[in-house]
Protein backbone atom coordinates (compact mmCIF):
# COMPACT_ATOMS: atom_id res chain seq x y z
CA UNK A 1 0.00 0.00 0.00
CA UNK A 2 0.96 3.56 0.31
CA UNK A 3 4.46 3.21 2.30
CA UNK A 4 5.23 0.46 0.07
CA UNK A 5 4.31 1.48 -3.41
CA UNK A 6 7.60 2.79 -4.18
CA UNK A 7 9.86 -0.39 -3.30
CA UNK A 8 11.15 -3.02 -5.33
CA UNK A 9 8.37 -5.94 -5.33
CA UNK A 10 8.20 -8.26 -2.06
CA UNK A 11 9.93 -11.49 -2.31
CA UNK A 12 8.31 -14.75 -4.55
CA UNK A 13 7.66 -17.32 -1.93
CA UNK A 14 4.56 -18.32 0.04
CA UNK A 15 6.59 -17.07 3.27
CA UNK A 16 3.90 -14.79 3.30
CA UNK A 17 1.39 -17.22 4.20
CA UNK A 18 3.20 -17.71 7.59
CA UNK A 19 0.42 -14.61 8.52
CA UNK A 20 -1.69 -17.16 9.00
CA UNK A 21 -0.15 -19.12 11.71
CA UNK A 22 -0.50 -17.24 14.44
CA UNK A 23 -4.60 -17.83 13.75
CA UNK A 24 -3.17 -21.61 13.53
CA UNK A 25 -1.78 -21.80 16.77
CA UNK A 26 -5.49 -20.12 18.40
CA UNK A 27 -7.33 -23.36 17.14
CA UNK A 28 -5.09 -25.75 18.61
CA UNK A 29 -7.43 -28.58 18.62
CA UNK A 30 -8.94 -28.48 14.95
CA UNK A 31 -5.52 -28.68 14.41
CA UNK A 32 -4.64 -31.53 15.93
CA UNK A 33 -7.69 -33.10 14.79
CA UNK A 34 -7.41 -31.79 11.09
CA UNK A 35 -3.65 -33.67 10.95
CA UNK A 36 -4.86 -36.72 12.91
CA UNK A 37 -7.36 -37.34 10.46
CA UNK A 38 -5.17 -36.67 7.32
CA UNK A 39 -2.26 -38.76 8.88
CA UNK A 40 -4.90 -41.66 9.44
CA UNK A 41 -6.35 -41.63 5.95
CA UNK A 42 -3.14 -41.11 4.33
CA UNK A 43 -1.56 -44.20 6.12
CA UNK A 44 -4.76 -46.30 5.50
CA UNK A 45 -4.21 -45.42 1.95
CA UNK A 46 -0.47 -46.79 1.86
CA UNK A 47 -1.32 -49.95 3.07
CA UNK A 48 -3.60 -50.80 0.31
CA UNK A 49 -1.12 -52.00 -2.15
CA UNK A 50 0.91 -54.21 0.09
CA UNK A 51 -2.50 -56.32 0.41
CA UNK A 52 -2.93 -56.02 -3.16
CA UNK A 53 0.59 -57.51 -3.51
CA UNK A 54 -0.20 -60.48 -0.94
CA UNK A 55 -2.99 -61.01 -2.73
CA UNK A 56 -1.68 -61.73 -6.12
CA UNK A 57 1.43 -63.68 -5.02
CA UNK A 58 -0.18 -65.81 -2.15
CA UNK A 59 -4.05 -64.99 -2.59
CA UNK A 60 -4.94 -66.30 -6.06
CA UNK A 61 -2.14 -69.05 -6.36
CA UNK A 62 -3.51 -70.32 -2.90
CA UNK A 63 -7.28 -71.95 -3.55
CA UNK A 64 -7.29 -71.28 0.23
CA UNK A 65 -11.03 -69.18 0.57
CA UNK A 66 -10.27 -68.58 4.00
CA UNK A 67 -7.36 -66.30 3.20
CA UNK A 68 -9.40 -64.69 0.58
CA UNK A 69 -11.98 -63.97 3.14
CA UNK A 70 -9.78 -62.72 5.82
CA UNK A 71 -8.34 -60.19 3.26
CA UNK A 72 -11.23 -59.03 2.05
CA UNK A 73 -12.77 -58.02 5.49
CA UNK A 74 -8.93 -56.42 6.33
CA UNK A 75 -9.67 -54.34 3.36
CA UNK A 76 -13.47 -53.52 4.38
CA UNK A 77 -12.15 -52.44 7.78
CA UNK A 78 -9.36 -50.25 6.02
CA UNK A 79 -12.30 -48.51 3.88
CA UNK A 80 -14.06 -47.94 6.83
CA UNK A 81 -11.06 -46.36 8.69
CA UNK A 82 -10.26 -44.04 5.34
CA UNK A 83 -14.17 -42.96 5.15
CA UNK A 84 -13.76 -41.79 8.79
CA UNK A 85 -10.97 -40.03 8.49
CA UNK A 86 -11.54 -38.80 5.03
CA UNK A 87 -14.78 -36.75 6.41
CA UNK A 88 -13.14 -35.70 9.63
CA UNK A 89 -10.33 -34.17 8.02
CA UNK A 90 -12.75 -32.29 5.53
CA UNK A 91 -15.21 -31.53 9.11
CA UNK A 92 -11.64 -30.06 10.41
CA UNK A 93 -9.82 -28.53 7.94
CA UNK A 94 -13.26 -26.42 6.76
CA UNK A 95 -13.99 -25.30 10.12
CA UNK A 96 -10.60 -24.17 10.30
CA UNK A 97 -10.10 -22.24 7.43
CA UNK A 98 -13.74 -20.52 8.36
CA UNK A 99 -12.64 -19.96 11.87
CA UNK A 100 -8.86 -18.32 10.75
CA UNK A 101 -11.13 -15.81 8.16
CA UNK A 102 -13.66 -14.76 10.33
CA UNK A 103 -10.57 -13.98 13.08
CA UNK A 104 -8.84 -12.05 9.98
CA UNK A 105 -11.79 -10.60 8.78
CA UNK A 106 -11.99 -8.80 11.97
CA UNK A 107 -8.47 -8.09 12.81
CA UNK A 108 -7.74 -6.23 9.25
CA UNK A 109 -11.07 -4.44 9.66
CA UNK A 110 -9.96 -3.29 13.35
CA UNK A 111 -6.82 -2.40 12.23
CA UNK A 112 -8.12 -0.34 9.22
CA UNK A 113 -10.39 1.42 11.70
CA UNK A 114 -7.74 2.84 13.99
CA UNK A 115 -5.68 3.97 10.86
CA UNK A 116 -4.87 7.57 10.78
CA UNK A 117 -6.37 10.27 8.38
CA UNK A 118 -3.22 10.35 6.05
CA UNK A 119 -3.70 6.81 5.03
CA UNK A 120 -7.23 7.14 3.59
CA UNK A 121 -5.84 10.44 1.71
CA UNK A 122 -3.58 8.14 -0.51
CA UNK A 123 -5.48 4.48 -0.72
CA UNK A 124 -9.11 4.09 -1.72
CA UNK A 125 -11.71 2.70 0.55
CA UNK A 126 -12.66 0.02 -2.45
CA UNK A 127 -9.57 -1.35 -2.81
CA UNK A 128 -9.39 -1.85 1.23
CA UNK A 129 -12.64 -3.72 0.93
CA UNK A 130 -11.58 -5.68 -1.71
CA UNK A 131 -8.78 -6.80 0.48
CA UNK A 132 -10.64 -7.38 3.16
CA UNK A 133 -13.43 -9.78 1.03
CA UNK A 134 -11.76 -11.34 -2.19
CA UNK A 135 -8.25 -11.88 -0.25
CA UNK A 136 -9.64 -13.20 2.81
CA UNK A 137 -11.70 -15.81 0.89
CA UNK A 138 -8.79 -16.94 -0.93
CA UNK A 139 -6.54 -17.57 2.45
CA UNK A 140 -10.01 -19.48 3.37
CA UNK A 141 -9.73 -21.93 0.62
CA UNK A 142 -5.85 -21.99 0.46
CA UNK A 143 -6.56 -23.24 4.83
CA UNK A 144 -9.47 -24.78 4.16
CA UNK A 145 -8.78 -26.59 1.18
CA UNK A 146 -5.39 -26.84 -0.49
CA UNK A 147 -3.64 -26.80 2.63
CA UNK A 148 -5.32 -30.06 3.29
CA UNK A 149 -4.57 -31.23 0.50
CA UNK A 150 -1.12 -30.32 0.37
CA UNK A 151 -0.42 -32.26 3.47
CA UNK A 152 -2.11 -34.99 2.59
CA UNK A 153 -0.54 -35.53 -0.69
CA UNK A 154 2.87 -34.64 0.92
CA UNK A 155 2.51 -37.71 3.27
CA UNK A 156 0.86 -39.49 0.83
CA UNK A 157 4.48 -39.12 -1.49
CA UNK A 158 6.76 -39.55 1.10
CA UNK A 159 5.36 -42.56 2.62
CA UNK A 160 5.17 -43.97 -1.01
CA UNK A 161 8.38 -42.82 -1.65
CA UNK A 162 9.45 -44.90 1.05
CA UNK A 163 7.00 -47.83 0.57
CA UNK A 164 8.54 -47.71 -3.12
CA UNK A 165 12.51 -47.90 -1.83
CA UNK A 166 11.46 -50.91 0.73
CA UNK A 167 9.60 -52.58 -1.81
CA UNK A 168 12.47 -52.60 -4.75
CA UNK A 169 15.72 -50.06 -3.72
CA UNK A 170 16.85 -50.66 -7.71
CA UNK A 171 13.46 -49.73 -9.16
CA UNK A 172 13.22 -46.40 -6.71
CA UNK A 173 16.58 -45.36 -7.30
CA UNK A 174 15.82 -44.64 -10.82
CA UNK A 175 12.53 -43.27 -10.14
CA UNK A 176 14.65 -40.58 -7.36
CA UNK A 177 16.90 -39.99 -9.86
CA UNK A 178 14.47 -38.23 -11.88
CA UNK A 179 12.37 -36.53 -8.55
CA UNK A 180 15.38 -32.97 -9.23
CA UNK A 181 14.33 -33.25 -13.18
CA UNK A 182 10.54 -32.85 -12.16
CA UNK A 183 11.40 -30.40 -9.09
CA UNK A 184 13.37 -27.62 -9.93
CA UNK A 185 11.34 -26.60 -12.86
CA UNK A 186 7.93 -26.80 -10.99
CA UNK A 187 9.63 -24.16 -8.68
CA UNK A 188 10.62 -21.85 -10.86
CA UNK A 189 6.83 -22.06 -12.77
CA UNK A 190 5.34 -21.66 -8.56
CA UNK A 191 6.94 -17.85 -8.83
CA UNK A 192 5.68 -17.38 -12.45
CA UNK A 193 2.13 -18.37 -11.24
CA UNK A 194 2.55 -16.01 -7.87
CA UNK A 195 3.73 -13.17 -9.59
CA UNK A 196 0.98 -12.95 -11.81
CA UNK A 197 -1.99 -13.90 -9.17
CA UNK A 198 -1.04 -10.68 -6.94
CA UNK A 199 -1.63 -8.76 -10.27
CA UNK A 200 -4.54 -10.26 -10.92
CA UNK A 201 -5.49 -9.44 -7.22
CA UNK A 202 -4.31 -6.50 -7.82
CA UNK A 203 -6.03 -5.20 -10.78
CA UNK A 204 -9.34 -6.62 -9.10
CA UNK A 205 -8.97 -4.41 -5.89
CA UNK A 206 -8.52 -1.18 -8.38
CA UNK A 207 -11.39 -2.76 -10.02
CA UNK A 208 -13.76 -3.16 -7.02
CA UNK A 209 -12.97 0.24 -5.96
CA UNK A 210 -13.98 2.31 -9.23
CA UNK A 211 -17.05 0.40 -8.72
CA UNK A 212 -18.14 0.83 -5.15
CA UNK A 213 -17.26 4.62 -6.11
CA UNK A 214 -19.72 4.77 -9.18
CA UNK A 215 -22.45 3.05 -7.01
CA UNK A 216 -22.26 5.21 -3.86
CA UNK A 217 -23.13 7.79 -6.25
CA UNK A 218 -25.04 6.47 -8.50
CA UNK A 219 -27.71 9.23 -8.81
CA UNK A 220 -24.47 11.49 -9.69
CA UNK A 221 -24.04 9.37 -12.09
CA UNK A 222 -27.37 9.25 -13.86
CA UNK A 223 -27.65 13.30 -13.37
CA UNK A 224 -24.59 13.37 -15.91
CA UNK A 225 -25.73 10.97 -17.93
CA UNK A 226 -22.44 9.27 -17.28
CA UNK A 227 -23.60 5.70 -17.15
CA UNK A 228 -21.95 4.84 -20.24
CA UNK A 229 -18.24 6.36 -19.31
CA UNK A 230 -18.62 4.40 -15.89
CA UNK A 231 -19.52 1.22 -17.56
CA UNK A 232 -16.79 1.51 -19.87
CA UNK A 233 -14.54 2.47 -16.73
CA UNK A 234 -15.90 -0.58 -15.04
CA UNK A 235 -15.78 -2.77 -17.96
CA UNK A 236 -12.63 -2.13 -18.61
CA UNK A 237 -11.36 -2.41 -15.23
CA UNK A 238 -12.62 -6.07 -15.16
CA UNK A 239 -11.23 -6.90 -18.40
CA UNK A 240 -8.03 -5.84 -17.10
CA UNK A 241 -8.48 -8.13 -14.13
CA UNK A 242 -9.56 -10.94 -16.70
CA UNK A 243 -6.58 -10.49 -18.48
CA UNK A 244 -4.15 -10.90 -15.35
CA UNK A 245 -5.80 -13.51 -13.51
CA UNK A 246 -5.38 -15.37 -17.47
CA UNK A 247 -1.56 -14.88 -17.17
CA UNK A 248 -2.07 -16.76 -14.04
CA UNK A 249 -4.19 -19.53 -15.27
CA UNK A 250 -2.28 -19.95 -18.17
CA UNK A 251 1.10 -20.35 -16.25
CA UNK A 252 -0.74 -22.78 -13.71
CA UNK A 253 -2.04 -24.78 -16.70
CA UNK A 254 1.58 -25.44 -18.12
CA UNK A 255 2.78 -26.03 -14.78
CA UNK A 256 0.00 -28.71 -14.34
CA UNK A 257 0.42 -30.25 -17.77
CA UNK A 258 4.43 -30.33 -17.41
CA UNK A 259 4.24 -32.00 -13.75
CA UNK A 260 1.70 -34.61 -15.01
CA UNK A 261 4.23 -35.49 -18.21
CA UNK A 262 7.16 -35.68 -16.25
CA UNK A 263 6.03 -37.38 -13.63
CA UNK A 264 3.93 -40.29 -15.26
CA UNK A 265 6.99 -40.28 -18.00
CA UNK A 266 9.00 -41.35 -14.94
CA UNK A 267 6.71 -43.88 -13.60
CA UNK A 268 6.22 -45.91 -17.21
CA UNK A 269 10.15 -45.70 -17.87
CA UNK A 270 10.60 -47.79 -14.36
CA UNK A 271 7.70 -50.29 -15.15
CA UNK A 272 9.50 -50.63 -18.51
CA UNK A 273 12.93 -51.53 -16.43
CA UNK A 274 10.35 -53.75 -13.86
CA UNK A 275 8.71 -55.49 -16.58
CA UNK A 276 11.94 -56.95 -17.58
CA UNK A 277 12.82 -57.86 -14.11
CA UNK A 278 9.56 -60.05 -14.07
CA UNK A 279 10.07 -61.70 -17.54
CA UNK A 280 13.78 -62.77 -15.74
CA UNK A 281 12.72 -64.05 -12.71
CA UNK A 282 14.02 -61.41 -10.75
CA UNK A 283 11.07 -59.29 -9.33
CA UNK A 284 7.90 -61.38 -8.36
CA UNK A 285 4.41 -59.77 -10.26
CA UNK A 286 3.27 -59.06 -7.01
CA UNK A 287 5.88 -56.99 -5.93
CA UNK A 288 6.19 -55.54 -9.18
CA UNK A 289 2.13 -54.31 -8.56
CA UNK A 290 2.98 -52.91 -5.05
CA UNK A 291 5.93 -50.78 -6.60
CA UNK A 292 3.68 -49.99 -9.69
CA UNK A 293 0.75 -48.41 -7.22
CA UNK A 294 3.51 -46.73 -4.78
CA UNK A 295 4.42 -45.21 -7.62
CA UNK A 296 1.53 -44.30 -9.31
CA UNK A 297 -0.04 -42.85 -5.38
CA UNK A 298 3.69 -41.01 -5.69
CA UNK A 299 3.06 -39.94 -8.40
CA UNK A 300 -0.70 -38.40 -8.13
CA UNK A 301 0.12 -36.68 -4.96
CA UNK A 302 3.40 -35.28 -6.88
CA UNK A 303 1.16 -34.02 -9.43
CA UNK A 304 -1.44 -32.78 -6.75
CA UNK A 305 1.48 -31.08 -4.82
CA UNK A 306 2.30 -29.32 -8.29
CA UNK A 307 -0.97 -27.95 -8.49
CA UNK A 308 -1.89 -26.89 -4.70
CA UNK A 309 1.50 -25.20 -5.15
CA UNK A 310 0.26 -22.98 -8.02
CA UNK A 311 -3.03 -21.97 -5.44
CA UNK A 312 -0.78 -21.92 -2.56
CA UNK A 313 1.12 -19.12 -4.35
CA UNK A 314 -2.25 -17.27 -4.90
CA UNK A 315 -3.16 -17.29 -1.17
CA UNK A 316 0.13 -16.24 -0.79
CA UNK A 317 -0.09 -13.07 -2.54
CA UNK A 318 -3.59 -12.33 -0.85
CA UNK A 319 -1.91 -13.04 2.34
CA UNK A 320 0.95 -10.19 1.47
CA UNK A 321 -1.63 -7.87 0.39
CA UNK A 322 -3.48 -8.47 4.14
CA UNK A 323 -0.08 -8.37 6.25
CA UNK A 324 0.29 -5.51 4.73
CA UNK A 325 -2.61 -3.82 6.02
CA UNK A 326 -1.74 -5.58 9.50
CA UNK A 327 1.36 -3.79 9.81
CA UNK A 328 0.96 -0.67 8.40
CA UNK A 329 1.79 1.23 11.66
CA UNK A 330 -1.11 4.30 12.56
CA UNK A 331 1.01 7.34 12.03
CA UNK A 332 -1.62 9.02 14.82
CA UNK A 333 -1.15 6.51 18.30
CA UNK A 334 -1.14 7.17 21.73
CA UNK A 335 2.26 8.07 23.62
CA UNK A 336 3.59 5.55 25.59
CA UNK A 337 2.57 7.09 28.73
CA UNK A 338 -0.26 9.89 27.99
CA UNK A 339 -0.88 12.73 30.01
CA UNK A 340 -3.78 12.78 31.40
CA UNK A 341 -6.33 15.28 30.33
CA UNK A 342 -7.70 17.22 33.21
CA UNK A 343 -10.69 16.68 35.12
CA UNK A 344 -13.57 18.49 35.04
CA UNK A 345 -12.70 19.34 31.48
CA UNK A 346 -12.98 23.34 30.95
CA UNK A 347 -12.65 23.56 26.56
CA UNK A 348 -9.68 25.65 26.60
CA UNK A 349 -8.01 25.66 22.63
CA UNK A 350 -4.31 27.44 21.76
CA UNK A 351 -2.95 26.80 18.47
CA UNK A 352 0.57 28.21 18.97
CA UNK A 353 2.52 29.18 15.62
CA UNK A 354 1.35 25.69 13.75
CA UNK A 355 2.67 24.81 10.43
CA UNK A 356 1.39 22.32 8.55
CA UNK A 357 1.51 20.23 5.08
CA UNK A 358 -0.56 17.19 4.54
CA UNK A 359 1.37 13.82 4.04
CA UNK A 360 -0.12 13.90 0.70
CA UNK A 361 1.46 17.20 0.07
CA UNK A 362 4.23 17.67 1.82
CA UNK A 363 5.52 20.86 -0.29
CA UNK A 364 2.52 22.81 0.30
CA UNK A 365 1.66 24.73 4.04
CA UNK A 366 -1.51 24.50 4.40
CA UNK A 367 -1.15 26.36 8.33
CA UNK A 368 1.70 28.14 7.94
CA UNK A 369 2.10 29.79 11.88
CA UNK A 370 -1.00 30.13 12.96
CA UNK A 371 -1.99 31.24 16.17
CA UNK A 372 -4.79 31.49 18.20
CA UNK A 373 -6.78 30.84 21.61
CA UNK A 374 -10.24 30.25 22.75
CA UNK A 375 -11.16 30.65 26.23
CA UNK A 376 -13.50 28.07 27.88
CA UNK A 377 -17.58 28.91 26.54
CA UNK A 378 -16.30 31.34 23.90
CA UNK A 379 -17.65 30.76 20.24
CA UNK A 380 -15.22 32.11 17.91
CA UNK A 381 -16.35 31.66 13.92
CA UNK A 382 -13.51 31.47 11.10
CA UNK A 383 -14.22 32.99 7.88
CA UNK A 384 -11.69 33.04 5.37
CA UNK A 385 -11.65 32.39 1.10
CA UNK A 386 -11.39 28.81 0.04
CA UNK A 387 -8.50 26.50 0.81
CA UNK A 388 -7.38 29.11 3.85
CA UNK A 389 -7.07 26.44 6.03
CA UNK A 390 -10.39 26.33 7.58
CA UNK A 391 -11.16 22.95 7.67
CA UNK A 392 -7.55 21.89 8.58
CA UNK A 393 -8.05 23.39 11.74
CA UNK A 394 -10.81 20.94 12.48
CA UNK A 395 -8.49 17.92 12.00
CA UNK A 396 -5.56 19.29 13.92
CA UNK A 397 -7.85 19.84 17.11
CA UNK A 398 -9.45 16.28 16.26
CA UNK A 399 -5.32 14.81 15.87
CA UNK A 400 -5.77 13.60 12.62
CA UNK A 401 -2.83 14.86 11.65
CA UNK A 402 0.36 16.17 14.11
CA UNK A 403 1.81 19.63 13.42
CA UNK A 404 5.06 20.08 11.41
CA UNK A 405 6.10 22.97 13.92
CA UNK A 406 4.51 24.61 17.02
CA UNK A 407 1.31 23.27 18.89
CA UNK A 408 -1.44 22.41 19.67
CA UNK A 409 -3.51 22.77 23.11
CA UNK A 410 -6.49 21.40 24.34
CA UNK A 411 -6.94 22.43 28.30
CA UNK A 412 -3.17 23.00 28.28
CA UNK A 413 -2.40 19.58 27.28
CA UNK A 414 -0.43 19.01 24.10
CA UNK A 415 -2.75 16.99 21.67
CA UNK A 416 0.49 14.59 20.80
CA UNK A 417 0.72 13.79 24.99
CA UNK A 418 -2.87 12.95 25.18
CA UNK A 419 -3.95 9.87 24.58
CA UNK A 420 -6.15 10.80 21.29
CA UNK A 421 -9.10 9.01 22.62
CA UNK A 422 -9.23 11.53 25.57
CA UNK A 423 -8.85 14.22 23.39
CA UNK A 424 -11.42 13.39 21.22
CA UNK A 425 -14.11 12.54 23.79
CA UNK A 426 -13.46 16.48 24.25
CA UNK A 427 -14.87 17.30 21.28
CA UNK A 428 -18.39 16.94 18.97
CA UNK A 429 -18.28 17.99 14.92
CA UNK A 430 -21.08 18.74 13.46
CA UNK A 431 -19.27 18.21 9.91
CA UNK A 432 -20.56 19.74 6.69
CA UNK A 433 -21.27 16.63 4.88
CA UNK A 434 -22.93 14.60 7.63
CA UNK A 435 -22.49 10.91 7.68
CA UNK A 436 -25.38 9.06 8.26
CA UNK A 437 -25.09 5.27 8.51
CA UNK A 438 -27.29 2.98 7.05
CA UNK A 439 -28.88 1.92 10.45
CA UNK A 440 -32.06 3.14 12.49
CA UNK A 441 -32.05 6.46 13.70
CA UNK A 442 -31.74 5.24 16.93
CA UNK A 443 -28.81 4.38 16.13
CA UNK A 444 -27.67 7.19 13.90
CA UNK A 445 -27.80 9.33 17.12
CA UNK A 446 -25.97 7.05 19.20
CA UNK A 447 -23.18 6.98 16.92
CA UNK A 448 -20.16 6.87 19.73
CA UNK A 449 -22.78 6.58 22.56
CA UNK A 450 -24.40 2.84 22.18
CA UNK A 451 -24.84 2.15 25.06
CA UNK A 452 -26.81 5.71 25.48
CA UNK A 453 -31.05 5.14 26.57
CA UNK A 454 -33.87 5.82 24.65
CA UNK A 455 -35.00 8.66 26.57
CA UNK A 456 -31.38 10.11 26.10
CA UNK A 457 -31.81 9.56 22.26
CA UNK A 458 -35.25 10.90 22.50
CA UNK A 459 -34.40 14.44 24.54
CA UNK A 460 -30.97 14.50 22.25
CA UNK A 461 -33.56 14.89 19.21
CA UNK A 462 -35.94 17.03 20.84
CA UNK A 463 -33.12 19.52 21.61
CA UNK A 464 -32.23 19.15 17.75
CA UNK A 465 -35.54 19.72 16.86
CA UNK A 466 -35.72 16.43 15.01
CA UNK A 467 -37.93 14.43 17.79
CA UNK A 468 -40.92 16.00 15.27
CA UNK A 469 -39.94 14.29 11.86
CA UNK A 470 -38.94 11.37 13.68
CA UNK A 471 -42.04 10.93 15.53
CA UNK A 472 -43.64 11.18 11.83
CA UNK A 473 -41.37 8.11 9.85
CA UNK A 474 -42.87 4.74 9.86
CA UNK A 475 -41.60 3.24 12.70
CA UNK A 476 -40.02 6.23 14.52
CA UNK A 477 -36.30 5.94 15.77
CA UNK A 478 -35.93 2.43 14.69
CA UNK A 479 -36.77 3.78 11.18
CA UNK A 480 -33.70 2.73 9.00
CA UNK A 481 -32.61 5.43 6.67
CA UNK A 482 -30.73 3.78 4.20
CA UNK A 483 -27.11 4.11 2.70
CA UNK A 484 -25.74 7.20 3.55
CA UNK A 485 -29.21 8.70 5.10
CA UNK A 486 -30.75 8.78 1.38
CA UNK A 487 -33.82 8.39 2.82
CA UNK A 488 -33.95 11.98 4.74
CA UNK A 489 -33.94 15.72 3.63
CA UNK A 490 -30.43 17.44 3.58
CA UNK A 491 -32.23 19.10 6.97
CA UNK A 492 -32.92 16.06 8.51
CA UNK A 493 -29.64 14.96 8.10
CA UNK A 494 -28.13 17.61 9.82
CA UNK A 495 -30.58 17.50 12.32
CA UNK A 496 -29.75 13.89 13.29
CA UNK A 497 -25.91 15.16 13.14
CA UNK A 498 -26.91 17.88 15.56
CA UNK A 499 -28.47 15.28 17.81
CA UNK A 500 -25.69 13.20 17.74
CA UNK A 501 -23.49 16.05 18.87
CA UNK A 502 -25.84 16.83 21.79
CA UNK A 503 -26.04 13.72 23.08
CA UNK A 504 -22.05 13.68 23.02
CA UNK A 505 -22.14 16.38 25.34
CA UNK A 506 -18.78 17.28 24.93
CA UNK A 507 -17.62 21.18 26.41
CA UNK A 508 -15.70 21.90 22.66
CA UNK A 509 -17.42 22.34 19.73
CA UNK A 510 -16.59 22.22 16.23
CA UNK A 511 -19.04 23.48 13.76
CA UNK A 512 -19.00 23.33 9.96
CA UNK A 513 -21.62 25.37 8.65
CA UNK A 514 -23.47 23.99 5.94
CA UNK A 515 -23.15 25.25 2.70
CA UNK A 516 -26.05 24.35 0.90
CA UNK A 517 -29.18 26.28 0.94
CA UNK A 518 -32.07 25.18 3.16
CA UNK A 519 -35.38 25.87 2.83
CA UNK A 520 -36.29 28.82 5.25
CA UNK A 521 -38.11 26.61 7.41
CA UNK A 522 -35.18 23.82 7.57
CA UNK A 523 -33.08 26.65 7.87
CA UNK A 524 -34.84 28.14 11.05
CA UNK A 525 -34.95 24.50 12.52
CA UNK A 526 -31.24 23.79 12.10
CA UNK A 527 -29.91 27.00 13.71
CA UNK A 528 -32.32 26.37 16.34
CA UNK A 529 -31.15 23.04 17.18
CA UNK A 530 -27.59 24.98 16.77
CA UNK A 531 -28.14 27.84 19.34
CA UNK A 532 -29.23 25.34 21.94
CA UNK A 533 -26.17 23.23 21.21
CA UNK A 534 -23.79 26.03 21.14
CA UNK A 535 -24.60 27.32 24.43
CA UNK A 536 -22.07 26.92 27.25
CA UNK A 537 -19.80 25.13 25.15
CA UNK A 538 -16.78 26.08 23.79
CA UNK A 539 -17.54 26.57 20.10
CA UNK A 540 -15.38 26.89 16.52
CA UNK A 541 -18.09 27.36 14.01
CA UNK A 542 -16.71 27.63 10.15
CA UNK A 543 -18.75 30.19 9.23
CA UNK A 544 -20.89 30.99 5.97
CA UNK A 545 -23.96 33.04 7.68
CA UNK A 546 -24.48 36.13 8.60
CA UNK A 547 -26.50 35.24 11.57
CA UNK A 548 -23.43 33.25 12.67
CA UNK A 549 -20.67 35.43 12.49
CA UNK A 550 -23.48 38.26 14.26
CA UNK A 551 -23.80 35.90 17.35
CA UNK A 552 -20.05 35.23 17.71
CA UNK A 553 -17.86 36.97 20.32
CA UNK A 554 -14.98 36.77 17.83
CA UNK A 555 -14.37 36.15 14.06
CA UNK A 556 -10.74 34.74 12.85
CA UNK A 557 -10.19 35.53 9.17
CA UNK A 558 -7.74 33.20 7.93
CA UNK A 559 -5.84 33.49 4.30
CA UNK A 560 -3.41 31.21 3.31
CA UNK A 561 -3.26 29.15 6.78
CA UNK A 562 -2.77 31.74 9.51
CA UNK A 563 -5.42 34.42 11.40
CA UNK A 564 -5.06 37.72 9.15
CA UNK A 565 -7.51 39.00 10.92
CA UNK A 566 -9.55 39.10 14.02
CA UNK A 567 -12.21 41.58 15.45
CA UNK A 568 -16.32 41.66 16.02
CA UNK A 569 -18.09 41.49 12.62
CA UNK A 570 -18.86 45.71 13.01
CA UNK A 571 -14.92 46.16 13.85
CA UNK A 572 -13.61 44.15 11.31
CA UNK A 573 -16.39 45.79 8.39
CA UNK A 574 -14.62 48.55 9.76
CA UNK A 575 -11.14 47.85 8.68
CA UNK A 576 -12.08 47.32 5.36
CA UNK A 577 -9.72 43.97 4.91
CA UNK A 578 -10.32 40.83 3.37
CA UNK A 579 -13.41 40.17 6.13
CA UNK A 580 -15.53 43.40 4.63
CA UNK A 581 -14.83 41.71 1.30
CA UNK A 582 -15.90 38.62 2.02
CA UNK A 583 -18.56 39.67 3.65
CA UNK A 584 -20.15 41.89 0.92
CA UNK A 585 -19.35 38.90 -1.43
CA UNK A 586 -20.00 35.88 1.17
CA UNK A 587 -23.07 36.51 3.67
CA UNK A 588 -26.76 36.74 2.57
CA UNK A 589 -28.71 39.80 1.76
CA UNK A 590 -29.09 41.08 4.78
CA UNK A 591 -24.99 41.94 4.90
CA UNK A 592 -25.62 44.60 2.31
CA UNK A 593 -27.59 45.95 5.38
CA UNK A 594 -25.23 45.84 7.93
CA UNK A 595 -22.12 46.25 6.16
CA UNK A 596 -23.49 49.81 5.13
CA UNK A 597 -24.41 50.18 8.76
CA UNK A 598 -21.19 49.08 10.48
CA UNK A 599 -19.34 51.38 7.66
CA UNK A 600 -21.42 54.71 8.59
N1 LIG B 1 -6.26 15.60 2.79
C1 LIG B 1 -5.57 16.55 2.15
N2 LIG B 1 -4.43 16.24 1.51
C2 LIG B 1 -3.70 17.21 0.88
N3 LIG B 1 -4.05 18.50 0.85
C3 LIG B 1 -5.18 18.88 1.47
C4 LIG B 1 -6.00 17.92 2.15
N4 LIG B 1 -7.06 18.57 2.67
C5 LIG B 1 -6.91 19.87 2.32
N5 LIG B 1 -5.79 20.07 1.61
C6 LIG B 1 -5.26 21.36 1.13
O1 LIG B 1 -5.01 22.20 2.26
C7 LIG B 1 -5.44 23.53 2.02
C8 LIG B 1 -6.40 23.97 3.10
O2 LIG B 1 -7.56 23.18 3.00
P1 LIG B 1 -8.82 23.35 3.93
O3 LIG B 1 -9.76 22.26 3.60
O4 LIG B 1 -8.39 23.48 5.34
O5 LIG B 1 -9.40 24.75 3.42
P2 LIG B 1 -10.74 25.48 3.82
O6 LIG B 1 -10.35 26.83 4.25
O7 LIG B 1 -11.51 24.65 4.78
O8 LIG B 1 -11.46 25.54 2.42
P3 LIG B 1 -13.04 25.45 2.06
O9 LIG B 1 -13.67 26.70 2.61
O10 LIG B 1 -13.04 25.46 0.57
O11 LIG B 1 -13.54 24.21 2.66
C9 LIG B 1 -6.04 23.53 0.63
O12 LIG B 1 -5.09 24.10 -0.25
C10 LIG B 1 -6.28 22.08 0.28
O13 LIG B 1 -6.06 21.87 -1.08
Amino acid sequence: MSRRENQPPARRSIRPLATVLPYLARYRRLVIGAAISLTLAAITTLTLPMAVRRMIDNGFSNSDSGFINTYFSMLMVLAVVLALASASRYYFVISLGERIVADLRREVFAKVTQLSASFFDVNQSGEIVSRLTADTTQIKSAVGATASVALRNLILCLGAIGMMIYTSPKLSSLVLAAIPIIVFPLVGFGRSVRRRSRQAQDTLATASAYAGEAIAAARTVQAFNGEESANRHFGSAVEDAYGAARAAIRARSILTGFAITMVFGSVVAVLWFGARDVLSGTLSAGTLSQFLLYSVFAAGSLGALSEVWGELSQAAGAAERLNELLTEVPQIQAPEHPVAMPVPAQGAIAFTDVHFAYPARPDYKSLNGLNFAVKPGETVAIVGPSGAGKSTVFSMLLRYYDPVKGAVTVDGIDARSADPKDLRDRIAIVPQDVTVFATSVHDNIAFGAADASREAVRAAAVAAQADEFIARLDQGYDTQVGERGVTLSGGQRQRIAIARAILRNAPILLLDEATSALDAESETLVQTALDGLMRQRTTIVIAHRLATVLKADRILVMDHGRVVEEGTHASLIRQGGLYAKLARLQFDHGAEALFVAARS
